[in-house]
């Protein structure tokens, strides 16, 4: 077992040498640095959401209306965090999200690969996004030992969406999440008053460009006509998703499919039907639709609709305390975004691991105080609104 709780002892231990920690362990000084790294542009694309980006508040601000109660005299000397996910067992609850910027946001441009080597220095599984710096093979080189997940925007042209999906197989990733919420951008005022969109300036398209079946697209190589490949992967980029269309994707893969973006009961009871193996509780952090309700609020119906299949949340995790509250309202797994891409921003892979490993260690603390000494304890104890 990992006992994610000692880095405090680690902080303390240094502090006495008069060794103060490179970065910080909250998520509001963490925040407010790494725009400080990231710059206008960056920051913008990372941190803004839609409209007045009310419901991308909500999804971080809802956290504060569930409460957990303690109970005494457990034996919490020993923590277990670890799940079972896709008969793989993985030594924490956590997995990166994946973030189509990554690549931008460390200070080299080579972000994917510095999150991948956060995960194999953590064991917390990295979900590569189909937007990268760098191809997905080398990036799944990367994660060394943990098991990554793949992330699939579909591309409308389906060879090439069999491309990707035999490219992610290949290079051994453990399964591919289908992303349903985002074939169309939602509506971004922070970017739209900048022009502010990386890809169309070529940013993160590098599993495109270095695809056979995207090069057959093109008249001319993207090394030597960019804007050519730009234009062809704006044209293909967005396929909207039926529910018909999960046949297709169980007939051209056997790894194990995850649907990201499930806010509805009805929609997690559909996954399952139509074979999901997890359902992927998400509203993109706030950035497609504004007006709609925080996902930790939406999470246990979604739970109860799913059944005996996983649920993995995200949107809204900034702390330990969050992600044990997902654990306790039925999230298997619970996916961190945007702080784990601020770490990198500040720190590269080390960056990116330490605020993975403050917030395990904030998770493993409070299960310990809380007499919680497993997840299944945790989600016995459950959540309770507080606001009604
Ligand atoms: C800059 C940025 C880029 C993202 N890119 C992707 C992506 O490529 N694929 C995807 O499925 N989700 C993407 N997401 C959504 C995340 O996977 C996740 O749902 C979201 O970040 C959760 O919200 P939070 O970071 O506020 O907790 C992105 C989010 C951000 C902030
Ligand atoms: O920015 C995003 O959240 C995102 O996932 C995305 C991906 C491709 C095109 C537009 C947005």
């Amino acid at each position: 077992m990992t006992y994610f709780g000692a880095m405090q002892n680690e902080i303390y231990n240094a502090g006495l040498k008069g060794i103060l920690p490179t970065w910080p362990v909250d998520f509001a000084t963490l925040e407010q640095r790494a725009h400080e790294a990231l710059g206008p542009s960056l920051t913008s694309y990372v941190a803004g959401g839609c409209g007045d980006e009310h419901t991308q508040d909500q999804n971080a601000a809802a956290f504060h209306h569930w409460g957990m109660v303690p109970r005494m005299m457990v034996d919490c000397s020993e923590r277990d965090l670890s799940i079972e996910l896709f008969g793989h067992r993985y030594p924490s609850p956590l997995f990166m999200a994946p973030i189509g910027l990554n690549g931008e946001a460390s200070q080299d441009r080579h972000g994917d690969m510095a999150a991948a080597r956060a995960s194999a220095l953590t064991g917390v599984p990295f979900c590569a996004s189909t937007l990268a710096n760098d191809p997905l093979e080398d990036v799944k080189a990367a994660c060394g030992d943990t098991p990554a997940w793949f992330q699939l925007y579909t591309p409308r042209n389906r060879e090439l969406a069999t491309s990707l999906i035999r490219r992610a197989e290949e290079a051994g990733y453990k399964a591919l999440v289908v992303t349903l919420d985002t074939w169309v951008t939602g509506w971004r005022p922070r970017d739209l008053n900048a022009s502010n969109f990386p890809q169309l300036r070529g940013k993160v398209l590098q599993n495109y460009f270095t695809d056979p079946v995207f090069r057959s697209l093109l008249t001319r190589p993207p090394e030597e006509d960019p804007a050519a490949a730009i234009f062809t992967w704006a044209a293909t980029f967005g396929q909207v998703l039926t529910w018909d269309d999960m046949e297709w994707f169980k007939s051209v893969t056997k790894l194990p499919i995850v649907l990201k973006g499930i806010c509805h009961p009805d929609d997690a009871r559909r996954a399952v039907d139509c074979g999901a193996d997890a359902v992927y509780c998400s509203n993109h952090g706030g950035r497609q639709a504004n007006g709609g309700i925080a996902t930790i609020d939406l999470l246990e119906d979604v739970v109860k609709a799913a059944g005996n299949t996983p649920v993995l949340f995200d949107s809204g995790i900034r702390s330990g305390t969050d992600a044990v509250k997902a654990l306790a309202l039925g999230a298997r797994a619970v996916g961190v975004g945007r702080p784990y891409t601020y770490g990198l921003a500040l720190g590269g892979a080390e960056g990116a691991a330490w605020v993975l490993r403050s917030i395990l260690a904030e998770a493993d603390l409070l299960m310990a105080v809380n007499g919680y000494p497993t997840l299944a304890d945790v989600r016995k104890a459950g959540a309770r609104r507080t606001d009604r």
